[in-house]
């Protein structure tokens, strides 16, 4: 059997399988430079603004050096705290919150008693969706009777993501959550969805520079001292202006909400959950609960509504994964954010799809795909707290190679059980062990535990068994996606979100990379990561799963460590003082008792390698006549081996040295640490126990080997 080895090293000529645009708008940003007459004291009284400049030019001006003051819309001027230590900023967050008090969120029933009241403009909108989506499913349903339902997926998918294009804000975020579900949407609709990025048309400047203003309550001449004319980027829920902060010179990214959104979402989340309601009831095919879905999507899109929350998601994401010198999060700045209006530092950098750009500035694309991939890992599987839009668009290479991250309005959790699940599931998977990948889907919660899984094992079987021997051609992490996916649309899966929206993050970095290199494997990328975890994690679950991988049929598979170990030493937290540490625990714990008998007969089965397996490899080099006359006449020597049997113990013992040199050559590998194991061998009856029966196991087998040579019997290779 091919292990993950082998089957992550090869190579895989893979072809990129989507292709990203990037709809946004660009401008370039001209600035004027305007002379205005300085204040000479920054007082409370003495400080006052000229005329505010006309808009749609960019002005600019030098930035004061210690500036803490700004005029609001009145001309009165308001002293801001500015984030000078950690309290100042607390502060100002606390502020940011206070403005954010009265952020709607998402209720059903709200959102039904407000439109329920409102029928002409229900209906006016229901027609215009009805018409577009009803258009849609009737080309569906030609197709089907027509027999080419399946041929033209590819088309429809893109016809149904202009539709969604078309539609508004809404369907764009829409479109955006059902490129992740695998239940829902087969691959071809997956792909085309995904592209579903930022292609909306800009709104009026005007009305976003009165946002702003209404919003902070300071005129846009006391923020900025320069702030670009037009939007710098479109998307769905608002758009984007490169400003450059009054108080300290710094360049700032500001978004902007698009007005009434809320209205209009609000609108339209009424209409999708009455149709949610209809296709629960009338549809059968579609097994989820399409109003808690809706439901759930919307209250996702609300809290994206509210820019206070994002700016929060985006602390909270810098202190986790910022700590990595290859990871940027540009810093929030709370005194100039709201609801409506988010001011972030400005992240200077080239889109990850720019390839061409990114090449250009001497930088490489898989260096910060790899940065990527390692930092999606630790979000999901670690801390469980992930980015949940990775698209192209929101991944930026900076000047220094850094990958940035931007947009934090859509984030994710992954329960903790289900972080372990994720791991035990991918090793599951390594060892083809379908049965215990099926009884996965109980702890991923993809399926209540009164559903019997024996009829996906062969479905399983089947999709992976093929897909695991693509060894030199095909195997990529979508391949396994699609598959799992096909597999997950034909039984009665609920996929949690957050499982659909892990697939995707990875599958969007895969896509990025395959443009680089059409080799390029995340599977190969994250693998040492997954065997890291493995080695290493204390978590019950893991080291159980590592039990299972290690000790499987009775058997102790150094083919699997080794593996693990060569694997695992490749992720950079690595650490060779806690790798085996979670079995070895378990080794001398009240319930190790099946473990202890393994380990016996594994010790036992390894010291006779080492002594039999190094004396007959010594015998080999005894003259014949020699080795005749001291073992009696008998020139095989004393041991009565097969070459068969030889052969595999001279294996064994040169797999175990090289598993040993693997952790000696890791940095902080301290032979000591094997210490207290051994006090406690000595120390425990059970343990001495242990040590006596291993012994006592190596004993019994040379004395049965000597046996064997003195009757002549054949020995068994088995043995
Ligand atoms: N801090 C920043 N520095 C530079 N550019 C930025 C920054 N923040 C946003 N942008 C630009 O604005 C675009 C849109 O921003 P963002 O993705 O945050 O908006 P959104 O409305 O949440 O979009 P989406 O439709 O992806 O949800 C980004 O793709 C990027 O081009």
């Amino acid at each position: 059997m091919a292990t993950i080895a082998t089957m992550l090293s090869s190579s895989l000529p893979g072809q990129p399988f989507c292709s990203f645009s990037n709809h946004a708008p660009s401008f370039s940003f001209k600035s004027i430079t305007v002379t205005r007459p300085r204040p000479r004291t920054r007082t409370r009284t003495s400080f006052t603004w000229l005329n505010p400049q006309p808009r749609g030019v960019l002005v600019e001006e030098t930035p004061p050096s210690s500036p803490s003051s700004a005029s609001s819309r009145d001309g009165s001027i308001k002293v801001l705290a500015l984030p000078e230590n950690r309290s100042d900023d607390i502060q100002a967050e606390a502020r940011a919150l206070a403005r954010a008090a009265n952020a709607s969120v998402y209720s059903p029933q709200l959102v039904a008693s407000k439109y329920g009241s409102q029928p002409i403009k229900v209906v006016g909108r229901a027609l215009q969706v009805l018409t577009a989506v009803g258009l849609f499913g009737l080309k569906l349903l030609v197709d089907q009777k027509s027999g080419v339902l399946d041929q033209n997926k590819r088309i429809r998918a893109i016809e149904l993501r202009d539709t969604f294009t078309r539609l508004g804000p809404t369907f764009v975020k829409l479109g955006q959550g059902l490129s992740t579900r695998p239940d829902i949407c087969p691959p071809e609709y997956l792909e085309e969805l995904s592209e579903l990025q930022d292609g909306l048309p800009t709104f009026p400047d005007e009305q976003a520079f009165e946002c702003i203003e209404r919003e902070l309550g300071l005129s846009i001449d006391s923020i900025f001292s320069s702030i670009s004319p037009r939007a710098v980027a479109a998307a769905s829920l608002g758009q984007v202006y490169k400003g450059q902060l009054k108080y300290s010179g710094k360049l700032v990214a500001v978004k902007v909400q698009r007005p009434d959104i809320e209205e209009a979402i609000g609108l339209d989340f009424y209409l999708i959950r009455g149709l949610g309601f209809l296709i629960n009831k009338y549809v059968n095919f579609i097994t989820s609960d399409v109003v808690a879905l809706v439901d759930e999507f919307a209250r996702r899109v609300f809290q994206e509504l509210n820019y206070v929350q994002e700016g929060q998601n985006a602390r909270r994401f810098k202190k986790l994964y910022a700590d990595k010198e290859n990871i940027f999060v540009p810093d929030v700045f709370w005194d100039y954010t709201s609801v409506k209006v988010l001011t972030m530092e400005w992240v200077d950098g080239v889109k990850l799809s720019e390839q061409e750009a990114i090449e250009r500035q001497g930088l490489k694309v898989l260096d910060l795909v790899n940065a990527g991939i390692q930092c999606s890992l630790r979000q999901l599987l670690e801390y469980g707290y992930f980015h949940a839009d990775p698209h192209p668009g929101n991944l930026l290479a900076t000047p220094e190679g850094k990958l940035a991250f931007l947009d934090f309005g859509m984030m994710s959790e992954t329960p903790e059980e289900a972080r372990y699940a994720i791991i035990g599931h991918v090793v599951h998977l390594v060892n083809r062990d379908y049965e215990a990948m099926a009884r996965d889907y109980y702890d991923l919660d993809f399926l209540s535990r009164d559903v019997d899984v024996s009829p996906i094992v062969p479905a399983l079987r089947n999709f992976f068994d093929d897909a695991l021997n693509y060894t030199v051609s095909e195997l990529n992490f979508k391949t396994l996606v699609d598959g799992l996916g096909n597999v997950l649309y034909q039984y009665p899966f609920n996929v949690p979100a957050y499982y659909a929206l892990i697939l995707r993050s990875l599958t969007v970095l895969e896509g990025l990379a395959l443009y680089a290199d059409p080799n390029f494997k995340v599977l190969a990328a994250s693998y040492p990561y997954f065997a890291k975890r493995l080695l290493t994690d204390p978590n019950p679950y893991l080291r159980d799963a590592l039990i299972e991988l290690l000790f499987k049929d009775g058997k102790f598979r150094w083919n699997r460590l080794e593996n693990l170990l060569t694997q695992g030493r490749k992720d950079r937290d690595f650490s060779a003082k806690e790798a085996l540490q979670p079995v070895l625990k378990v080794l001398l714990s009240a319930d190790g008792e099946d473990l202890r008998n393994l380990v016996i007969k594994e010790a036992a089965r390894v010291s006779e390698a080492f002594t039999l397996g190094t004396m007959s490899e010594t015998n080999r080099y005894i003259p014949h006549f020699v080795r005749t006359l001291v073992f009696n006449g008998n020139a095989n020597g004393p041991f009565m081996m097969s070459e068969t049997e030889l052969q595999n113990m001279i294996e064994l013992r040169d797999q175990v040295l090289r598993i040993w040199g693997l952790l000696q050559s890791s940095h902080d590998f301290d032979p000591a640490i094997f210490l207290p194991i051994l006090q406690v061998l000595e120390q425990q009856p059970e343990a001495r126990r242990l040590g006596g029966r291993v012994v006592s196991g190596i004993t019994q087998r040379l004395a049965a080997r000597f046996l064997q040579q003195i009757l002549r019997v054949p020995s068994t290779a088995s043995e």
